[in-house]
This record gives structure tokens, sequence and C-alpha cells, in this order.
């Protein structure tokens, strides 16, 4: 039986992630406001566009406090956050889709995401993956880490230095796989379960990029902010 501890080094790691990941999240205002009153299409739209702006502004504050992302080579700073930005989203999403809502809430939530303009063959494979990541009942400790590991993913599209990437990455991935395991002593496969999700991840990047088209045929306005992180316009 592997005895499994995890070193102080690796707890300072996970101290810095963790403090980082709850110092930056969305306002609970703006996503209360998703569950006010009666909201049109549009309207439903218009926050979503509120939610995920300030979301993209929250993960740029956290990946500046992973340890070692601001040593890393500028131009693979943008490529990391760029190549994160929607699995990123969709994480974020599903954290905030899955915690505990007073009761008929999480319902709202779901109508107002399913009248937001948003296609009905993306609405099964994003709800989906949200039913999936809410089955895991991840620790905070684990989401966080899991966002980190999904921007520090080296193979993104033009990062030039995937070593140095793969180098900040590796430390975070045995971290949480010794948590994992303390966590989740029953589960032994646990661990592999949540880098199942990182693969379910990346394919609603495709999904995503299939909507931005036809709300764009729709002529729906985006944020400067979510242009430039998504590349569109
Ligand atoms: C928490 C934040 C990050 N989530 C969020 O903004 N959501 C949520 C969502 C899911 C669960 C709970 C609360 C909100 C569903 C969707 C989005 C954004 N996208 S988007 O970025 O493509 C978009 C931007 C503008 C128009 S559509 C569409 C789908």
């Amino acid at each position: 039986k592997e005895k499994v501890e995890i070193t102080k080094a690796q707890r300072a790691l996970m101290k810095v992630i963790v403090d980082a990941y709850n110092r930056h999240k969305i306002p609970q205002d703006v996503a209360k406001k998703l569950l006010q009153d009666q909201y049109s299409a549009e309207e439903n739209f218009l926050l979503l566009t509120e939610m995920a702006t300030s979301q993209v502004q929250v993960l740029v504050e956290f990946t500046k406090n992973i340890p070692g992302f601001l040593s890393l080579n500028h131009e693979d700073q943008i490529a990391l956050l760029k190549g994160s930005a929607v699995e990123a989203m969709f994480l974020r999403s599903a954290q905030v889709f899955s915690q505990k809502m007073p009761n008929g809430h999480t319902e709202v939530l779901e109508e107002r995401i399913r009248k937001s303009g948003i296609s009905e063959e993306f609405m099964t494979p994003m709800f989906n993956f949200y039913k999936s990541i809410g089955e895991l009942h991840m620790i905070e400790e684990e989401q966080a880490l899991l966002t980190a590991i999904t921007i520090l993913t080296p193979d993104r599209p033009f990062v030039k230095d995937q070593q140095a990437v793969e180098r900040l990455q590796e430390p975070m991935l045995e971290v949480l796989r010794k948590l994992c395991v303390l966590q989740h002593p029953q589960e032994p496969q646990y661990f592999a379960r949540l880098l199942g999700r990182l693969t379910e991840l990346r394919t609603l990047n495709h999904y995503h990029a299939e909507m931005l088209t036809s709300w764009r045929m729709n002529d729906h306005k985006f944020t400067p902010l979510l242009c430039e992180i998504w590349d569109v316009q």
C-alpha cells in the first residue's frame, strides 16, 4: 500500500493556488442576477456576456498568481491564456452550476442558460459536462489545481517553450494526484477520472467555436475582452 504524503513544499504550492483561486471568484452578485426575475433571451445573453467577461478578468488574475507563470516567455503567457480561456470558462461554469444553491435555483439557472440564444445542439454536451463535473464533488483544492493544470497545458497552439510549461504543470499534477489519493481513498481511479474531465473539456472548445459562428450570424455582440481572448471580430 503506497504511503502517500504531501510534502511541506507541496502544501505551500497548494495554498498559493487555492488562495489565488478563492481571491478571484466571480462576484456573486453577477451570478445572482441570473437567478432574478424573468429575462428575455436577449437579456440572458447579455448576462452571460457579463459573467463570461468578468470570469476572463478573474482568470487572468488567477493565472498571474500561479508560481512561475510570470517567468515564462511573454508570448507563451498569452498563448496559454488564450488557449485555455474557453476551457477555464466551461470548468468555472460547471463548478458554479454544481455548487449547492437554494433548491430550485439550479433549475432556474439552467432555464436562463437554455434561453440565451445558444443553439440547442450545444446544450447537451454543455450540460452533460456540468453534470459530470458535479458528480465528482470536488473540494476547492481540487478545483483550483485542476484550473491551474488546464491553464498550464504545454501543447496549446503557438506555445514556443513547451518544456518550461511542463515544468510548471508537472508539480501541480503530482500534488493533485496525492490529494486525490488522500481525499478519495475508496476511489483509486478518482485522479484518472479528474484528468478524464480535461479531455472532455477539450471537446467543448470545438462546440464553443461553432457557438460563436452561430451567434455572429445572428449579430450577437461580445465585449472587447471576449473578442480578444477568443480571437473573434
Ligand atoms: C460562470 C461563468 C463563467 N459562466 C458563464 O458565463 N456561462 C454559463 C454559466 C454556466 C453555469 C452557471 C452560470 C453561467 C453558461 C455559458 C456561459 C458563457 N458562455 S459564453 O462564454 O460562450 C458566452 C458569453 C457571452 C454570451 S455566450 C455561454 C454558456
